[in-house]
């Protein structure tokens, strides 16, 4: 029996409330149930010249990737980017393309983190569902929040997958939910997930990754470079905190595995156009270390919660053989968290934490 009259509410109560107030099944309301969107960067479809123009595209014109004037940018994005990129890109994609399942290992993974996460959440009852999406290429973040929608989430969790913010990637997806949204006649209650480079279970679960990658090869490097995607310089000096939280993450590393500054050090890698990034440049520090008698390095990219074309081509591939080519001898790329069980222990406390009082 439920108290009405009672002035506070047990635990008991609520568990009642909650059954009488379960989904009345008329057809045009499907409510009560909770959705947990995925996000990660995006993907083209393939690896040829117009699913890689296609990618490019909406990638680039994006106002917080490029911040540049459309004025001056449209220009060189239409008569030079678009012509010469989507051969060079898709060259680098072919070398390291999922033939099986004819996708970008982004794809396969976040896929992966998605099922994954399914499984150890289970379905609350019939009350959760958790689906995936990318910013740029497909599935887009539009059509899998309205078949979230759809399938009757009145409550969704998007989770950038990002663990340090920046404008170009995590409030370009908010912006793009914020877009969705505006089409709708009957919005979902929406919540996205705050930055997680300072969280203990996301900052020990890389430095797990690197001790365990490191021993089973039997491996003792001279230093480790933690590598960052990187941002233009002038991001940054606008306010972007994607730096601070870069170097945030990388100092609690270093606590966790009681290294020094020299043994753990912070580089910035994927450089684009002719502005200048944030630095010390992952290339040039590799190349450098390389000259000045290192011998043995490892490299690791604690901001890529997936590995993907930045990882696997170039730090994997390009920055071993820069190491190599100037009198390195050996290199070891640690991989990103992945759909690891330690990946997925982050992905999962970050989400749990996140959905407090949702489910
Ligand atoms: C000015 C351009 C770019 C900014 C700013 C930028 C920021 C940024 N990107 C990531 C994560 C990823 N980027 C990836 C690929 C990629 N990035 C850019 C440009 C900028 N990124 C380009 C042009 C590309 C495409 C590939 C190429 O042509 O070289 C990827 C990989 C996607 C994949 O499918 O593998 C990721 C992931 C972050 C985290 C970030 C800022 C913090
Ligand atoms: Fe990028
Ligand atoms: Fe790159």
């Amino acid at each position: 029996m439920i108290d009405y009259a009672a002035t506070t509410v047990s635990p008991e109560q609520e568990r009642e409330f909650q059954k009488l107030a379960l989904p009345d099944g008329h057809p045009q309301v499907k409510s009560g149930k909770v959705g947990v969107l995925l996000v990660n960067l995006g993907t083209p479809d393939g690896t040829s010249f117009w699913p890689m123009r296609r990618y490019l595209r909406e990638f680039l014109s994006d106002k917080r990737v490029i911040e540049w004037s459309r004025l001056f940018w449209y220009p060189i994005l239409y008569g030079i980017v678009l012509n010469t990129r989507p051969k060079k890109s898709g060259k680098a994609y072919e070398e390291i393309w999922n033939k099986e399942l004819n996708e970008s290992p982004l794809r396969t993974i976040t896929r992966s983190q998605s099922d994954k996460l399914a499984e150890r959440m289970g379905n609350g009852g019939g009350r959760l569902q958790i689906d995936w999406a990318m910013r740029y290429g497909n599935p887009s973040i539009r059509s899998r929040l309205e078949a979230l929608k759809n399938d009757g989430c009145d409550r969704i969790l998007v989770f950038p997958l990002y663990p340090q913010y920046s404008a170009a990637t995590t409030a370009t997806v908010n912006d793009e939910i914020c877009r969705a949204m505006l089409e709708m006649r009957w919005q979902p209650a929406i919540r996205t997930v705050p930055p997680y480079h300072d969280d203990l279970v996301y900052v020990t679960a890389l430095a797990k990754s690197v001790e365990r990658h490191l021993a089973a090869l039997d491996f003792e490097p001279e230093l480790v470079l933690a590598s960052y995607h990187g941002i233009p310089q002038s991001y940054f000096k606008k306010g972007d905190p994607y730096h601070c939280h870069c170097m945030k993450t990388t100092r609690l590393m270093r606590d966790v595995l009681g290294w020094s500054k020299e043994k753990l050090r912070v580089t910035f890698q994927s450089r684009f156009g002719p502005e200048e990034w944030l630095q010390p440049y992952t290339d040039k520090t590799v190349e450098q270390l390389a000259k000045d008698g290192v011998k043995r390095i490892a490299v690791m990219n604690p901001g890529f919660v997936a590995d993907c074309l930045e990882t696997l081509e170039e730090i994997a591939g390009e920055a071993g053989e820069i190491f190599e080519e100037n009198g390195g001898e050996h290199f070891t790329h640690i991989p990103c968290l992945n759909d690891s069980d330690l990946g997925m222990d982050v992905i999962e406390h970050v989400v749990r934490r996140e959905l407090g009082g949702w489910i």
